[in-house]
């Protein structure tokens, strides 16, 4: 199956670029949990390096599976899942990865944690793991928070480390499972902005999955529907809307209303299809 259409290439500054491209691939995927019951039977997807894929569908469809077998935390029973095409382990370095909650060490301030993932590539001297850990932590607002512990932080600011840390090995491909889904409206469209503009900024290839569809349309190149499992994908629509997107602006655009009706009625349709 080929990649989709390449999208831009990552800015000039991006430390992704001149890197061999990041794509991921899964074919012929077939996988079933323990208890028997199918969830994929011939899944196949793949994403174009540095692409911003959001899976959307019903709950009980698959999601927080496909994440698992993207990042080698499941294997399928049958068929392949790939980066560059070399089967995925979740230990590889291009893998980082945001979930719904944090998941910050308490016992560690806000810079020890982004810089704990540092620490276990144990590429960089102490001294430039702190440089870089500050400078994440500084693109996500929160340098002057470094020195906090987690119970200090409000929700929004620890899924900002969580963010940080995930980003500073710089992964080329970024999986988030429902990152934003416990902050409250304000915190989760700000952190929206916030992930887009550090994906424009470093150019990693994302799969990002959301019940939430209008953060889907707001974040996407192309939305991925899941049909109630077994079924597999039920469809895909490529969001044109332009970049750079900026809420409320682009929330305002009668396109975006055209694409999210159109995912409206879509996710109604596989909700009530029979199982
Ligand atoms: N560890 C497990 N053991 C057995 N079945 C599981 C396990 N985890 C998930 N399932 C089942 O696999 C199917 C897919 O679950 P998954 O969590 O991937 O769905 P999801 O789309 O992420 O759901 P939600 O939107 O509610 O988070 C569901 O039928 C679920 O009950």
């Amino acid at each position: 199956m080929p990649y989709p259409s390449r999208p831009p290439p990552p800015p000039a500054e991006s430390p992704f670029r001149g890197r061999e491209p990041d794509g991921l691939r899964l074919s012929g995927v077939h996988f079933s949990h323990a208890d028997g019951q199918p969830v994929f039977q011939g899944l196949d997807l793949a994403v174009a390096p540095g692409e911003f894929v959001v899976v959307l569908g019903p709950s009980g469809c698959g999601k927080s599976t496909l994440l698992n077998l993207l990042s080698g935390f499941l294997p399928p029973d049958r068929g392949r899942v790939e980066l560059n095409d070399v089967a995925v382990r979740p230990e590889m370095p291009e893998l980082g990865y945001v979930f719904q909650s944090p998941h910050l060490f308490p016992w560690l301030n806000a810079l020890d944690n982004v810089r704990f993932g540092l620490r276990m590539q144990g590429l960089l001297t102490p001294r430039q793991q702190a440089d870089k850990a500050l400078h994440y932590l500084r693109l996500v607002g929160l340098e002057a928070a470094a020195h906090k512990l987690p119970h200090q932080l409000s929700g929004g600011m620890r899924q900002r480390v969580a963010l940080a840390r995930a980003l500073a090995p710089e992964p080329a491909l970024l999986l988030a499972d429902e990152p934003f889904a416990a902050l409250d409206a304000m915190s989760r469209r700000h952190m929206n902005e916030e992930l887009l503009r550090l994906w424009s900024a470093l150019g990693q290839t994302v799969v990002f999955v959301t019940h939430d569809i209008d953060e889907a349309v707001f974040l996407a190149d192309r939305v991925v529907v899941l049909g109630r499992a077994p079924r597999g994908i039920d469809c895909e629509l490529l969001i044109d809307l332009p970049r750079p997107r900026q809420l409320p602006q682009t929330q305002r655009l009668p396109r975006f209303h055209a694409l999210r009706d159109q995912l409206l009625d879509r996710i109604d349709h596989v909700t009530t299809q029979p199982a």
